[in-house]
């Protein structure tokens, strides 16, 4: 009767008539454990939670606190957390997983109201918390977003309201730092103000967050339109919407931007959602979604410059998605470091420059655009794995200076304050 009301439990009763593991345990797991659990489940306590669970030949089917989990066997003994197998101090693994063997199954299974205890054959107990097994297991994964964020549009963003910190606050508290941190994971942008207009203030503003990743440009990069490097950054040019370092295997995670000096017309910062336009893609255009990020892609950078000489490539798809969950990761967009289509056969070429289009098109709407002026005193924070920058011409001197961070720096920083990210 149950295995109609609970969809997951009907291929268990199945499974239980075709291969039965060990009779005796699994008989007094269905016969009383189960039976009980299931009808206290839907009658008397429903905010208790109670355990209940099946041995199938080549894993083990938990069903609590509304989750419906599968384990397989050699996972199980893989990531038992007795002292033995797991060095609770450093939260490292002592066991050698290659001395289980891949065939192994429980002996003995037993469950209580908060946790799951195992035998193994050689007598080895392995206990699980209920609630860590939610935590960790594959259903419990698939259910979450590795990063909760905020997807926007000009109006969304602005609607928002979102508050900038100032530079006090966010040197000298970890709430100001926190508060700050929160608003970039959500929106991938954020702003410090009060800055004072110098290299060696933004070099601090950016320390307070973590290390400066070191990259060909330098530590700290100073743009001026001189033309010293071999990029149109380095120009008067207006710079359409774009990530940087798609060029590198691992491109940058987060970007700072402070304009030191501007002495002319033009060059405002443009600022784009990434993920906001491939989430409309994913909606109307589910197979370009899927092209977009499973087709691998070359960007470059070629530069011959007197005391410049760099040739990088970073390969990757333009979308980067988890596949657990579909959930967008990184985006890696720039037309102009793009190389040479050579890893996409001639058959997917063309449907991969619509769906490119497609994207594009999206990037490119007026109401997703949101544009900046940054002053002196105001430094800019980009997530370069999400949110695209350009910016319009100018005229005259303009300087700004800035750097990268990795991303798992920034990461690391944000779950120490206990964000999560
Ligand atoms: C930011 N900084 C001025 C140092 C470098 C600019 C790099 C520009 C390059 N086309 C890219 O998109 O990666
Ligand atoms: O000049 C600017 O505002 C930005 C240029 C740019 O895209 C960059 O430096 O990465
Ligand atoms: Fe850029």
């Amino acid at each position: 009767m149950w295995c109609r009301r609970l969809a997951c439990l009907y291929p268990v009763a199945r499974a239980l008539q075709r291969h039965v593991v060990r009779k005796q345990v699994l008989r007094s797991s269905i016969s009383h454990k189960n039976v009980t659990a299931v009808h206290r489940w839907f009658s008397t306590a429903p905010d208790v939670k109670v355990c209940s669970w099946v041995l199938h030949k080549d894993h083990l089917e938990v069903l609590y606190s509304g989750t419906c989990m599968r384990f397989n066997y050699v996972w199980l003994r893989d990531h038992c957390r007795s002292a033995s197998c797991y060095n609770a101090k450093t939260n490292q693994r002592s066991l050698d997983t290659a001395t289980v063997d891949l065939d192994i199954q429980p002996a003995l299974v037993r469950a209580d109201e908060t946790t799951l205890y195992l035998t193994w054959p050689d007598g080895h107990m392995t206990r699980y918390g209920l609630e860590w097994l939610v935590q960790n297991s594959y259903e419990g994964q698939k259910q979450q977003l590795v990063q909760p964020r905020i997807l926007w549009n000009e109006r969304i963003y602005k609607e928002a309201n979102v508050p900038s910190v100032s530079y006090s606050e966010f040197l000298k508290t970890s709430e100001g730092l926190r508060a700050f941190l929160q608003n970039f994971l959500l929106y991938g942008i954020a702003f410090v103000d009060d800055v004072p207009a110098t290299y060696e203030d933004t070099e601090r503003v950016a320390e307070r967050i973590s290390h400066i990743r070191e990259t060909i440009y330098g530590k700290m990069w100073n743009l001026t339109s001189d033309f010293s490097r071999g990029d149109t950054a380095y120009t008067k040019l207006a710079l359409d919407r774009h990530t940087d370092t798609t060029y590198f295997q691992e491109p940058c995670g987060m970007q700072l931007f402070h304009c030191l000096r501007h002495e002319g017309t033009g060059g405002r910062t443009l600022l784009v959602d990434g993920f906001y336009a491939a989430d409309q893609v994913r909606h109307d255009y589910p197979n370009d979604f899927e092209l977009l990020s499973n087709v691998p892609l070359k960007h470059e950078y070629i530069e011959n410059m007197a005391g410049s000489n760099n040739h990088m490539v970073g390969i990757g798809p333009v979308l980067n998605v988890y596949p657990w969950n579909k959930e967008l990761y990184m985006i890696r967009y720039n037309n102009y470091d793009r190389a040479v289509i050579s890893t996409v056969p001639y058959d997917i070429v063309q449907q991969w420059y619509i769906a490119h289009r497609r994207l594009t098109n999206e990037l490119r709407r007026h109401e997703n655009e949101l544009w900046v002026k940054l002053k002196p005193g105001k430094v800019l924070f980009v997530d370069n794995w999400r949110v695209l920058h350009g910016r319009e011409s100018f005229t005259g001197y303009r300087q700004i200076c800035g750097c990268y961070l990795t991303r798992d720096d920034v990461l690391n920083t944000s779950r120490l304050l206990g964000l999560k990210a």
